[in-house]
């Protein structure tokens, strides 16, 4: 129990906390280990060396020298590359351990005295092995001042540069564990992303979620070759061999999704039709070298080897001047896009700087590499909630648009049926009556006055209406100057009482129809019976209306069955009643 309670109340920073800090530490201020201060020397292998030769050469001075410290290139070709690590004092004789960083897709030996080590990515047998880097443990009898011989083999890839430390064990395992943090978070970032993605894509049946979500996952087979995350810790043995292949593929295919992802997210369509063309070709042309790489053929091979570099680099160029069209445009997500992913196209045109000799003091490159595609994938992912947000609130402002009549605002025809449907369909027992509600010889105001006064004249009917009404009456405009309006709740005399009210409201506007005439308005009411539905009502309701209209307009009419007549029996005028209100301008 004491022991218990004393993990649970740590003195110290909890050690999540601690290693997360300490990474951020490492990767913000570069790492603080104490290293043995090291001398470099190399040529490239010449048939006949041997290993003793070499160092003996080294010993002579004849081999060129460099700061094993910095980044330095190795040709790879034809019998590979000769390289001689010497430590400098202070000299420190405890456990200690070389490590090669970034990590080399090609082989590297390692000479002790007599025997030698491979050292590879993929290499699953070895006991010892860094983590994002190539880590050899120097040998407890090896002096601290012995010169180590490395062999770079010949690789057919394009090798990165590399630097060289040598590390007491413990500064060595501290670092190690801090880079599987930092690599683990990033590369548990992009794959939650992904998932979210994959989820979404089928929920939302939207195509753009599963093209970033491609993307993000390519992206991470690449930085977890490049890393070796994927032999050490993941030890993905199937993959073993097969790198050399995969990556090119994993590459060529996550510009292919990237250019699909952005069509569709940048909204190019819209923003910059004519660019949208050579994106989806080339997408399209980065397929097509997947299937050259892995089609077997050499010449296939070959070409799809010659064309991928120069594709990459005209794809680049095309997203990033697409990106930056589509928002100066307008296009809100082709920001995200920009934010997320300049950081990546500037990380990969320095690493091919790099690759090229320049700025070997930026190690830290490869790392942010991978912290860069964590950063985009949180960008993106923002960007497609951002673009989820906009979508949902457009189809609300189009569904809005939809049931509003555009003119006077009020519900429109459909949005005023489908909401009657739904009320009666509510099953409710409560009395409703109907009133429609037609503008007394708008015609002539229209032809007098001219369509614009016309149009003034419904939108101040409309308003009127609608304030002369209770909030939760149903209230629409059913066509041209014809409105309707649904009374939850109310009774035929109550029914009676507020359409009076409306005629009255309607002739109090004082809108002139004709010199000696004021516009008013007709309406007839029917009241609900238990099996009626919209059509039912509007078509009793427009009878009685009509009925106002023969009478001499300006007045309401109440649809009644006559007695001894059968519910629901087809209505014609003899079966109605009517209740006719005294006219406005009579009284
Ligand atoms: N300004 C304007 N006029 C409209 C609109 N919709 C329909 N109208 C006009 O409304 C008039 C309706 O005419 P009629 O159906 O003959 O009806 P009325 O002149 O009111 O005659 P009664 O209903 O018999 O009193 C037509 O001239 C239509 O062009 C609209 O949105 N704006």
């Amino acid at each position: 129990m004491e022991r218990l309670l004393t993990l649970l109340t740590p003195r110290h920073p909890p050690l999540a906390w601690r290693a997360l800090l300490s990474t951020l530490l490492w990767l913000a201020l570069g790492v603080a280990h104490a290293a043995t201060p090291l001398n470099g020397a190399w040529r490239q292998v010449r048939s006949g060396d041997t290993p003793a030769a070499v160092i003996a050469e080294y010993r002579e001075g004849a081999l060129k020298s460099f700061d094993p410290s910095l980044l330095q290139r190795f040709p790879h070709d034809g019998g590979g590359s000769w390289v001689v690590i010497a430590p400098q004092p202070p000299w420190d004789n405890s456990e200690r351990v070389l490590t090669i960083y970034p990590p080399t897709l090609a082989n590297v030996a390692v000479f002790a005295g007599s025997t030698s080590t491979a050292l590879a990515l993929d290499d699953f047998s070895a006991s010892f092995h860094g983590h994002g880097r190539l880590a050899w443990q120097v040998p407890a009898g090896m002096a601290a001042s012995a010169p180590i011989l490395l062999r770079f083999e010949p690789s057919a890839t394009l090798v990165a540069p590399v630097r060289f430390e040598i590390q007491p064990m413990r500064d060595y395992l501290q670092q190690d564990a801090q880079w599987l943090v930092f690599a683990s978070a990033c590369f548990a970032v992009m794959l939650a992303m992904v998932l979210m993605a994959l989820c979404f894509a089928g929920m939302l049946r939207d195509v753009t979620y599963a093209w970033y979500a491609g993307y993000i996952l390519c992206y991470c087979l690449i930085q977890g070759i490049q890393t070796g995350f994927v032999f050490h810790p993941l030890e993905w043995e199937w993959l073993s061999g097969m790198a050399v292949m995969v990556g090119p593929a994993a590459v060529a295919l996550s510009v292919a999704f990237a250019s699909l992802f952005m069509t569709r997210f940048c909204e190019l369509q819209r923003y910059a039709p004519l660019l949208r063309v050579p994106i989806t070709a080339l997408a399209v042309g980065m397929i097509q070298l997947v299937l050259m790489r892995s089609s077997q053929i050499p010449l296939l091979v070959h070409v799809a080897q010659i064309l991928l570099n120069p594709l990459l680099m005209i794809g680049a160029a095309l997203l990033l001047i697409a990106a930056i069209v589509a928002a100066a445009r307008g296009s809100r997500q082709a920001w995200f896009f920009l934010v997320g992913w300049t950081p990546l196209l500037l990380l990969t045109a320095l690493s091919s700087a790099q690759v090229n000799g320049a700025l070997p003091q930026l190690d830290w490159l490869n790392d942010a590499s991978v912290a860069g595609g964590a950063f985009e994938a949180v960008v993106l992912s923002l960007g497609l909630a951002d673009r989820a947000l906009r979508l949902r609130h457009d189809r609300d402002v189009v569904r809005v648009l939809a049931d509003r009549d555009a003119l006077t605002n009020v519900l429109n025809r459909r949005g005023w049926t489908e909401r009657v449907n739904t009320l009666l369909s509510a099953g409710t027992a409560q009395p409703m009556a109907l009133l429609f509600l037609d503008l007394d010889h708008f015609k002539l105001l229209n032809d007098r006055q001219g369509h614009n006064t016309g149009d003034r004249a419904l939108v101040a009917v409309a308003n009127a209406l609608t304030a002369e009404l209770r909030p939760g009456d149903l209230f629409g405009r059913y066509g041209g100057e014809e409105f309707v309006a649904l009374l939850d709740n109310t009774r035929p005399e109550q029914a009676m009482h507020v359409a009076t009210r409306l005629c009255r409201r309607i002739h109090r506007l004082e809108i002139p129809v004709s010199a000696e005439a004021l516009l008013s308005i007709s309406i007839g009411i029917t009241i609900r019976q238990h099996d009626d539905d919209v059509e039912s009502l509007v078509e009793r309701a427009d009878q009685a209306m009509y009925d106002a209209k023969l009478k001499g307009r300006n007045r309401v009419c109440m649809y009644r069955q006559d007695d001894g007549e059968l519910r629901g029996a087809a209505p014609s005028p003899g079966r109605r009643l009517h209740i006719v209100e005294r006219r406005e301008s009579d009284k």
